[in-house]
C-alpha cells in the first residue's frame, strides 16, 4: 500500500464478514491526519463494526487497512496503543471518584505516575471540575461526565480517537460544548473519528461518510453532499441517503 505519512486512516476494500452475512462490504476511504471524520449511517449498518476493526480489536476479513501507520492485519498491539477510544454506552466507572476514574485510564493507557498527577490537575482546571475531584462519577451530571470521559480517552495524547456517539442523550448546549473539547483535541493534531445519529453534529465535521447495509454509499465534506443530493441540510441528505423509504413512509 502506497504511504500513509498524510492519512490517520487508509482503507482500501476493507471487508468483514461474520459467517455468510457480510458487515462491511469493500470500504475505501482515508482519513486526514488531524482531521475530524463523522462516520454516519443508520443503526445496524456496520459503523460499531468498523470502529471495532479499525481500533484494532477485531481482525477484518479482507481488503486492506492502516491506522496511524499500523497494519489492522499484522499490528493490531501497536495499533490499540496509538488510540483512545469513548462510548456514550460505557464511559466511566461511577462508583469512582472523577481523579481515582482519571488516574485509572491513564493508568491502563501506560502513562507514568508523575504525568498523571501533573496532567490531572491541569484537566480538571480547563474543565471547571477541581473542586469535584473527590465526587463519585455517579453523582455528576451526564453531559460532565461526557466531557470528562473524552478528556481522558485523549489523555495519553494518542494519534487518534474514536468517538462511537459520543453525546447520546444531552442537551443541544453541552453538545456544543462537547465539539469544543473536540476541535481542540483536532487542533493539536489529534486525529478523530465520531458516529453520532444528531445531524447538527454532521454539519461539524470537516469530512463525512454515509454507511448503508455495510457499504458506504456517500463521502465527502458536509457541503459538497448537500450540493450533490439538492439538500439543505444533512439531516436531509442523510434521509434521501439512508432511509429511501423514508419520505414515502411518512
Ligand atoms: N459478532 C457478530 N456476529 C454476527 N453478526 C454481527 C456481529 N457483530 C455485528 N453483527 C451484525 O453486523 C451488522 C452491523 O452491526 P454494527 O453494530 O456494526 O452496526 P452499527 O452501524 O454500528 O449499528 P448501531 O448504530 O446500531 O450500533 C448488524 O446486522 C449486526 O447484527
Amino acid at each position: 500500500m502506497e504511504s500513509s505519512e498524510m492519512y490517520a486512516i487508509k482503507a482500501v476494500d476493507l471487508t468483514k464478514s461474520f459467517g455468510s452475512f457480510v458487515a462491511n462490504d469493500k470500504l475505501t476511504f482515508e482519513v486526514k491526519r488531524g482531521e475530524i471524520f463523522g462516520f454516519l449511517g443508520a443503526n445496524g449498518a456496520g459503523k460499531t463494526t468498523a470502529i471495532r476493526i479499525m481500533c484494532g480489536l477485531l481482525e477484518p476479513t479482507s481488503g486492506q487497512l492502516e491506522v496511524a501507520g499500523f497494519d489492522a492485519f499484522k499490528q493490531r498491539e501497536k495499533i490499540k496503543q496509538s488510540i483512545g477510544y469513548m462510548s456514550q454506552k460505557f464511559s466511566m466507572y461511577e462508583d469512582l471518584t472523577v481523579a481515582e476514574n482519571i488516574r485509572l485510564y491513564a493508568g491502563i493507557y501506560g502513562m507514568s505516575r508523575k504525568d498523571i498527577k501533573a496532567r490531572t490537575s491541569r484537566l480538571l482546571e480547563q474543565l471547571d471540575m477541581k473542586e469535584y475531584q473527590k465526587t463519585l462519577i455517579a453523582d455528576i451530571p451526564l453531559g460532565w461526565r461526557q466531557k470528562l470521559a473524552f478528556s481522558v480517552a485523549i489523555f495519553h495524547q494518542p494519534k487518534i480517537v474514536f468517538l462511537d456517539e459520543p453525546t447520546g442523550g444531552v442537551d443541544p448546549i453541552t453538545r456544543r460544548q462537547f465539539w469544543d473539547l473536540i476541535y481542540d483535541a483536532s487542533e493539536q493534531g489529534i486525529t478523530v473519528l465520531v458516529t453520532t445519529h444528531y445531524m447538527d453534529e454532521a454539519e461539524y465535521c470537516q469530512r463525512v461518510s454515509i454507511m448503508v447495509d455495510g457499504r458506504i454509499a456517500a463521502l465527502g465534506t458536509p457541503a459538497e453532499l448537500k450540493s450533490e443530493y439538492k439538500s439543505s441540510s444533512m439531516e436531509d441528505v442523510f434521509i434521501r441517503i439512508a432511509r429511501p423509504n423514508w419520505n414515502n413512509s411518512h
